[in-house]
């Protein structure tokens, strides 16, 4: 190691004490590399149990560490690389208050290799405040990135706006989907809806005021993330559907939960306007969350009002009405999803107009008894009946509306954001931070980089793209002497309750 580095800098890299916050993807390579490198005081903190998805990257883990704490088990396989290191495992959450500033003080350098914006945050706080260089780092997919951060000398994490979340217009999801994507939101507002945290914004029923997609004054429904590094990259941001952004301007025109509701069969049937106003929740616990009243109001009464709202479908195919009698008269068996002969798994294969009916009422009926006996149920992916109903909801909103049906496998990717994680990428991003980490401790910061690897070799056919770091933003709410926010908000539609939930 003396050979490699000098036995200055070997001799810093000894005596330091470093914090390695997260040991997931990047942060198995990272602190491998940090022991491999001659570091022997680490301390790492994660808050997870290994999962089998782990281990096609998280190599420091096998099949048997299932269950265990992520960092306890690097830390033994740490060990075994140098039994001599001093290596403490936290098994705990960043955000426990006992890691507070005077924690952080101890270290001589921060690494994060987390996954989520709100973390980052926390650390990237808490290091401005103790004074701690930061390393911070990401990865989604191909593109990795890894910056430097220290207070008064670089940008701090917050110092940029993040990208914000590819959203879909309200009326597309609620009056006029013309992509799976729009049918595939519907469905998860629809689960919500009915079961979970019920958000007005997040309305499924025909938005009645709306007399073409511009007029909806809905553009904030359906958040995806939008192919930049998301919340696993640096420069990324929370996840998922949150609604971030400005306030009132284009938010759904405060119709609450008052949207017009048909209450039944009757209303709404004839293209009449509904009379009643009602939840969607409400609406479904007055009708038992009986099975084929929710059907024939989702896929034949809200698309029959839709279809009086003619001017929506003067430049486009209008949808059909589906009823539940039509699809058990029809005969449909393509594309059962009962795999087989195409040699595709059964997730793989589109679902028949007839499966996704059979498999809404089925998903639909357990999740509203386990409702009922739990209370408010959190949309996941990863369970089977949750994702059973947003797939088969989706579906038959796509097929009502002309749209392409899409595989299970296809829905729960768009629905769950998911950007497969590269154990490559993640090779290169903590190599790359242990190169930085040395120019820290050897007394070069100024020789620090901003460090990104982009999809493809640049112009200049180079597959990591150096940057100078950047000074700080003298605005920055978080590292400034003199912080500034600014918050825009349309007077005539922003409320007090909207802008203490937005911010
Ligand atoms: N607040 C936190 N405190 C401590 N560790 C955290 C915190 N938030 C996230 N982490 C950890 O950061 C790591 C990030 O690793 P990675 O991005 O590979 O995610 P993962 O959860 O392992 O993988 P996947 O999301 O694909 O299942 C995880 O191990 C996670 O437990
Ligand atoms: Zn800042």
């Amino acid at each position: 190691m003396d050979a490699c580095l000098g036995s200055e800098l070997a001799g810093v890299v000894r005596k330091s004490r470093v914090f390695v916050v997260g040991t997931g993807g990047i942060g198995c390579e990272l602190a491998k590399n940090l022991v491999l490198t001659g570091f022997q005081d680490i301390v790492m903190i994660d808050l997870d149990t290994i999962e089998v998805s782990n281990l096609n990257r998280q190599f420091l883990f096998r099949k048997y560490h299932v269950g265990r704490p992520k960092v306890q088990v690097a830390r033994e396989a740490l060990l075994q690389f140098n039994p001599q290191a001093r290596i403490t495992a936290i098994h705990d959450s960043v955000f426990n208050p006992d890691y507070n500033v005077n924690f952080f003080k101890r270290f001589s350098l921060v690494m994060n290799a987390l996954d989520n914006k709100a973390a980052r945050n926390h650390v990237n706080r808490l290091c401005l405040a103790a004074g701690v260089t930061l390393i911070e780092s990401g990865s989604a997919g191909y593109l990795g990135q890894v910056s430097v951060i220290r207070k008064g000398e670089s940008e701090c994490y917050e110092c940029q706006p993040k990208p914000t979340a590819k959203t879909y217009p309200a009326c597309s999801i609620r009056n006029t989907p013309s992509e799976p994507i729009h049918c595939i939101i519907w469905a998860k507002h629809l689960f919500n809806q009915l079961f979970g945290e019920p958000d007005a914004d997040e309305d499924v029923s025909p938005d009645t005021e709306a007399t073409d997609e511009h007029d909806s004054g809905g553009h904030k429904s359906g958040g995806q993330k939008s192919g930049d590094l998301g919340e696993h990259g640096p420069g990324g941001q929370q996840s998922g559907d949150q609604n971030s952004g400005d306030l009132g301007e284009h938010d759904s025109g405060g119709q609450g939960e008052g949207v017009p509701m048909s209450d039944g069969l009757s209303d709404g049937v004839n293209g009449g306007p509904v009379q009643s106003k009602l939840s969607t929740r409400q609406w479904a616990e007055n009708n038992k969350y009986n099975v084929e009243k929710i059907f024939t109001k989702l896929y034949q009464t809200d698309v029959e009002y839709l279809l009086t709202m003619k001017q929506l479908w003067e430049k486009r195919t209008p949808p059909t009405p589906l009823s539940l009698q039509q699809l058990t008269s029809s005969s449909d068996n393509d594309g059962d999803g009962a795999g087989g002969s195409d040699g595709c798994l059964p997730d793989q294969r589109v679902w028949s107009v007839h499966k996704c009916s059979d498999v809404f009422q089925l998903s639909l009926a357990k999740l509203s008894a386990e409702y009922r006996s739990k209370g408010e149920l959190t949309w996941d992916k990863d369970d089977k009946v949750s994702m059973d109903f947003v797939a088969a909801s989706a579906n038959l909103r796509a097929h009502v509306f002309n749209i392409q049906r899409k595989s299970r496998f296809d829905m729960k990717s768009m629905a769950g954001n998911i950007v497969p994680a590269i154990a490559t990428t993640n090779a290169v991003i903590a190599g790359l931070i242990v190169m930085e980490a040395l120019k820290v401790l050897a007394g070069d910061f100024n020789k620090c980089k901003q460090i990104y690897l982009p999809r493809m070799p640049n112009p200049y056919k180079k597959l990591l793209v150096t940057c100078s770091l950047a000074p700080p933003n003298p605005k920055c709410y978080v590292c400034s002497p003199k912080p500034e926010a600014n918050i825009k908000l349309n007077t005539n539609s922003a409320t007090v309750v909207h802008f203490k939930k937005r911010y």
